[in-house]
């Protein structure tokens, strides 16, 4: 509604809840306005001594530009932002059953009924976002939220980390969703976001990432660039059609390699 974006807002207007989670930049918590209708939001305290610090202010300034033109069921919404003399405040929906990931680790990966709602959604997410011409590229399941009727919601968590904890955590965040282009450092386009829909159809079925290799990071490298895709975990049965669509993900990015070098 646009009385979130004329109205100036402050601290003072939400009672404080419950920490939802950390990020590099600071903490989310749940909070709720003070007068009705009382809204329930997820609250992003950024430090601005670490955003000079870390010279992301035009990322955060365009990120919010982006964030705010955006209205779609399956992407988390940014209300609007403030500041004060230390600190920026992004409002920001509250996803109602909270982070994908802590649901994939504990269950260690979705059937393929699941996974296929959650796919369906993301594509959609995806076709929004690319007809705004807006390329995510990093999709993964840290990035994802739940809302309280088990849609996915694709939650930007701008350069935020997770707590080291058993998140698989490189230079930049996971490799394992990186595209070969990426990964040889060539331009990319919007295939990126196909790339990591396949990458991320992989993990959910199968529990872990296609071209994962936890001893070494550059035979990780090296399985991206190949297109070392493998379907012979014995503990995993995967239907034909499930096999054949992550290969068709895969695939389309290999067509746009051949297209972009003749
Ligand atoms: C549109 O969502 C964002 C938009 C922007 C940024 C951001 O930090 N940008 C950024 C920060 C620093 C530098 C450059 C960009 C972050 C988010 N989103 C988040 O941080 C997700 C917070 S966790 C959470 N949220 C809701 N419900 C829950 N149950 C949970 Br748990």
């Amino acid at each position: 509604s646009t009385k979130y974006r004329t109205r100036e807002w402050s601290l003072h207007d939400f009672d404080m809840g419950r920490p939802l989670g950390k990020g590099k930049f600071g903490r989310v918590y749940m909070v709720r306005t003070k007068v009705e209708p009382k809204y329930i939001v997820a609250l992003k305290t950024l430090y601005k001594s670490e955003i000079v610090e870390s010279k992301v202010e035009k990322q955060i300034r365009r990120e919010i530009e982006i964030q705010q033109n955006l209205r779609h069921p399956n992407i988390l919404r940014l209300y609007g932002y403030f500041h004060d003399e230390k600190r920026i405040f992004l409002m920001l929906e509250f996803a109602g059953k909270g982070e994908l990931y802590k649901q994939l680790s504990k269950y260690h990966r979705f059937s393929e009924r699941r996974s296929s709602r959650y796919i369906d959604q993301m594509a959609d997410a995806l076709i929004y976002l690319h007809s705004k011409h807006v390329i995510h590229r990093d999709i993964k399941p840290e990035n994802l939220l739940i809302g309280i009727n088990g849609e996915l919601k694709i939650g930007d968590f701008g350069w935020s980390v997770h707590a080291p904890g058993n998140r698989r955590m490189t230079l930049c965040g996971t490799l394992d969703y990186l595209p070969p282009e990426m990964v040889e450092g060539k331009e990319h386009n919007e295939k990126v976001d196909h790339w990591a829909l396949g990458v991320l159809t992989y993990e959910f079925v199968c529990g872990f990432p296609p071209f994962e290799d936890r001893n070494s990071t550059n035979n990780t490298y090296r399985r991206i660039a190949k297109v070392d895709l493998r379907f012979e975990d014995k503990e995993v049965r995967l239907s034909e059609d499930v096999k054949d669509l992550i290969t068709k993900f895969s695939s389309s990015f290999v067509m746009n390699r051949r297209n972009a070098c003749p």
